[in-house]
Formats: structure tokens, sequence, C-alpha cells
């Protein structure tokens, strides 16, 4: 191979070795654009896919936040009623995206998985828009229902297509990838409803409006779909030009195997519920606190409610490429914990520009979001990572549901001040579990916080040894 071929051809840590050598491609040519194991295919395509997969399930997800008076004004629903559209999408995953992660690692395989999630998560939107077109609550929760099953489970096979493709090289920066297009769906969403809404309330008004508006993310969800479809197509051209291998059948992960998960996975998995539900469902409530708190506009309360969004669109795969570069990735965490826990300090005790406080957040959401995620996929088995990740976000939305119907009633009640009070809890329960897995990580041998250095010397002299049983 001539030293331009070798530099664009990356090697996949799923290569068997000199395999990239002889590769049999099919269809275009030896191109690397058409290589499966070239720079250009693995970043330029298979990458862009898997970070699309998430984005109309993500632009959805937030389709509440970003219509809330309008949602309660044309349904004539109160807070509570409201949170529960997110509480519905969360329900259902306390147990149904563990079950997610098991069938894509024990039955469908991960293309399958996501094309099924997929449409889950399309048929979720149709019906929560139909259900508006009916003026039916019941309708609405059961899409939003239907919605969840679908959108924590394709992110628990988008996140099973990251490892397979990109473990051990760069993880940390495709996971901030992969959450920057998400949060672009996101931010597309916060920013963009409203004047959809807007535009068909000229010609049609009230909860109709409301419909053929959520009708607009059921789109985005079918686009994320075929693309889903075409990442599925590549994967398996993939698996049988590199000889991929199958997992054999004895290897299959067996429901007992999670009593087999290490302790700093059930640590992560509790920093991730108490991180979030400070996050999701503060945003979820945010439109009304920043109108009321600091007096501003429903326009202008929407544009900061969804800054943290917008910055994280774009800080994720910056800071997780420079997390790649540094490693450490628990002591990112404990940052982006305490940022976070200081920029709600912010809000709710002083009346500082929330502006500085929402970007701040968006940071540190962003240095967490992208140093969290990835650490699962070294602690844990790549047949195994399905389910790992699907009980990491059954853990996750079992709080979310929880928190969501909480703080819509805490709101209720007692106040956004209250409120703030209660997602700081949160935080400092999320830096308890940090310090404690600081301290069991750097007494058992440190792999979560090693440098980037000393990890990628500790993974050749694995390679080696691999490499020398198998002589
Ligand atoms: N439609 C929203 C999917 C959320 C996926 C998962 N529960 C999650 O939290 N991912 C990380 C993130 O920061 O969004």
């Amino acid at each position: 191979m001539g030293d331009q071929k070798k530099e664009e051809t990356e090697s996949s840590p799923l290569l068997s070795s000199g395999s990239s050598m002889d590769i049999e491609l099919q269809g275009c040519g030896a191109t690397p654009f058409c290589n499966p194991n070239s720079f250009v295919h693995r970043y330029f395509i298979v990458l862009v896919l898997i970070c699309f997969l998430s984005f109309g399930s993500y632009f959805c997800y937030d389709n509440p936040a970003a219509l809330q008076d309008t949602m309660i004004n044309d349904l004539d629903i109160n807070e509570s009623k409201f949170m529960a559209f997110y509480s519905f999408y969360s329900w259902p995953n306390v147990v149904l995206c563990m079950f997610g992660g098991y069938l894509i690692d024990r039955v469908f395989g991960v293309r399958l998985g996501a094309i099924i999630f997929s449409i889950f998560v399309t048929c979720g939107q149709v019906l929560f828009a139909f259900g508006s077109l009916l003026d039916s609550y019941a309708v609405m929760c059961l899409g939003r229902f239907v919605f969840g099953i679908g959108g924590e489970s394709l992110a628990v096979a988008q996140n099973t297509y990251a490892v397979k493709w990109f473990q051990g090289k760069a993880l940390n920066m495709v996971f901030g990838l992969q959450l920057s297009f998400s949060r672009v769906g996101s931010t597309v969403n916060m920013n963009v409803m409203q004047p959809i809404y807007d535009y068909i309330d000229q010609s049609t008004h009230g909860y109709k409006c409301l419909g053929i508006a959520l009708f607009v993310g059921a789109f985005m969800c079918i686009f994320s779909l075929i693309l889903g479809i075409i990442l599925a197509v590549l994967d398996k051209r993939a698996d049988n030009i590199l000889k991929r291998k199958n997992v054999a059948s004895e290897e299959m992960i067996k429901f007992r195997d999670i009593l087999t998960f290490p302790f700093p996975f059930w640590l992560i998995s509790v920093i991730c519920v108490a991180y979030y539900v400070a996050v999701f469902p503060f945003i979820g409530l945010g439109l009304v606190f920043f109108e009321m708190k600091f007096g501003l506009s429903p326009t202008s309360a929407n544009a900061v409610n969804s800054l943290v969004y917008i910055v994280s669109a774009v800080a994720s795969p910056v800071f997780g490429f420079l997390i790649d570069r540094s490693g450490k990735n628990v002591f990112w965490v404990l940052i982006g914990i305490l940022v976070t826990l200081a920029c709600h300090m912010l809000l709710a005790f002083t009346f500082l520009n929330p502006y500085i406080a929402m970007i701040i957040m968006g940071l540190s959401y962003s240095v967490l979001a992208s140093a969290l995620w990835p650490m699962v996929a070294l602690i844990i088995p790549a047949h195994q990572l399905g389910t790992a990740y699907g009980i990491m976000q059954a853990i996750q939305n079992l709080g979310l549901a929880v928190i969501s119907l909480t703080a819509g009633i805490v709101v209720d009640k007692n106040g956004y001040l209250i409120l703030e009070v209660f997602f700081m809890a949160w935080l400092c329960l999320a830096l308890i579990a940090g310090v404690l897995l600081y301290l069991w990580d750097a007494s058992n041998g440190g792999k979560l916080n090693l440098s980037a250095k000393i990890r990628h010397l500790e993974d050749a002299k694995l390679a080696a040894e691999s490499e020398k049983a198998l002589q």
C-alpha cells in the first residue's frame, strides 16, 4: 500500500491485522470514499449518519418546552399536566430502554434496532400531533409514551454504533459530535417552533394550529429514519468487506450478566441521573422562569432557555476533542458538575443577566456529557454495551420521570426559588457520586482517570499481549 493510501486508511479497531491490505471492495472500487476502513468513509459518511440518527428525536423531545405558553393555553392545561408530557416520555424508559439495549445486544443487532426505534419515534410524534388536532390530551400523552419508547432506545443504538466504529480512537470527540448534532436539533426546535406556530396561526387557530405545527417534528423524525436505513446498509457492507466478527452465541449477553457490571458503572449511572434531572426538567420549565424572574418576553425567554443547547451544539465536539487529548474523564465530570451547580446558584440567588449563567451552563453541560458517556465503554465489554447504556438511561429516565412531575408540583406550590434549590440538591448528589468514583478509580488502577498518553500506552500493551496470545 502506498504511503498516501496508508495515510488515508485509518485502521479500524475491529480489523484483524493486515486485512486492510486485502480488502475486496464491493461496488465503487477502492476509492477512500467507499473504503469502510478509510478515514474519509468513517468520519465524513458513517460518523455524520450516526450523528443524525437522533436528530429528529432531539428536535421533538423539547417541542413542549418550545411551545410551553402556547400549549398550556391551547390545550387548557396547568404546569403539572404540561410537565406530564415529559413524564410520559420518561416513564416507559424506566424499564423499556433497558430491554431496548438488551434487544440490540441479543436480538435485533444495532442496525435493525436503530431502524425499529426510529419508527417508534416517528409514530409517537405523529400520534402527539394528531392528539392535538383532536384536542385529546390522552392521545397526546400516548404519543409521548410511544415516542419515548423509541427515543431512548434509539440513543442506546446510537451510542452502540459510535463505539463499534470508533472504539479506542477519538471516542470522546465522537460522543461530543453526536451530542452536538442532537443539540442542533434541540436548538432548531427551540427557535423555529414558535415562528412556525405563529405562521400557521394566520389561518388556523388553537389546538388545530398546534397539531399542524407538531407535524413538522414528524418530518424531522422521518429524515432521521431514512438516514438510519442508509447507515444500516453501510454498516452491513462494512461487516462483509472488513470481515468483522459477529458476537459468538456463547458470548451473547445474558440478563444475569448485569450483576457483574462493575461498581464504577453504577456510580456513573448515579452521576447521570442526578445531573440530568437538574438540566432537562429545568429547561422544560425555564421559559416561564425567565419570564417571571427576569421579566423577559416569550421570545427572549425562549432564546435564553435554548442557550444550553445552542452552546453545547458548538462546545460538545470541541470539549470531546480536548478530553480525547487530555484523558482524565472523571476530573472533567467533576468540573462539569461544579460549574453547573454554580450556574444554578447564580440563577437562584442573583439577578445577574441570565444569559451569563446559561452560557456557562451550556459549556459545563458539554464538558460533562462529552466526558461521562464514553467512560462506560472503558469498563463494559463491547458485546454488553447496549444493555449497559440501556440501564444507564433507564436509571436516568426514572429520575427524569419523577423529577419532571415533582418539579411541576414544586413550582405550582412553592415557586421557582425553591425549585432551584431542589435542582442544586440533586447536583450535590452528583458531586458526591463523582468524588466516590474518583476515589474508587484511584484505588483500583485509575482506568477512568488516566491521562490520554498513559491510556494509549496501556491500550498498545494490551493489544500486543492479545496478539502474542493469538500466535
Ligand atoms: N430524545 C432525547 C434523547 C436523550 C438520550 C439520553 N437520555 C441522553 O440524555 N443523552 C445525552 C444528552 O445529553 O442528551
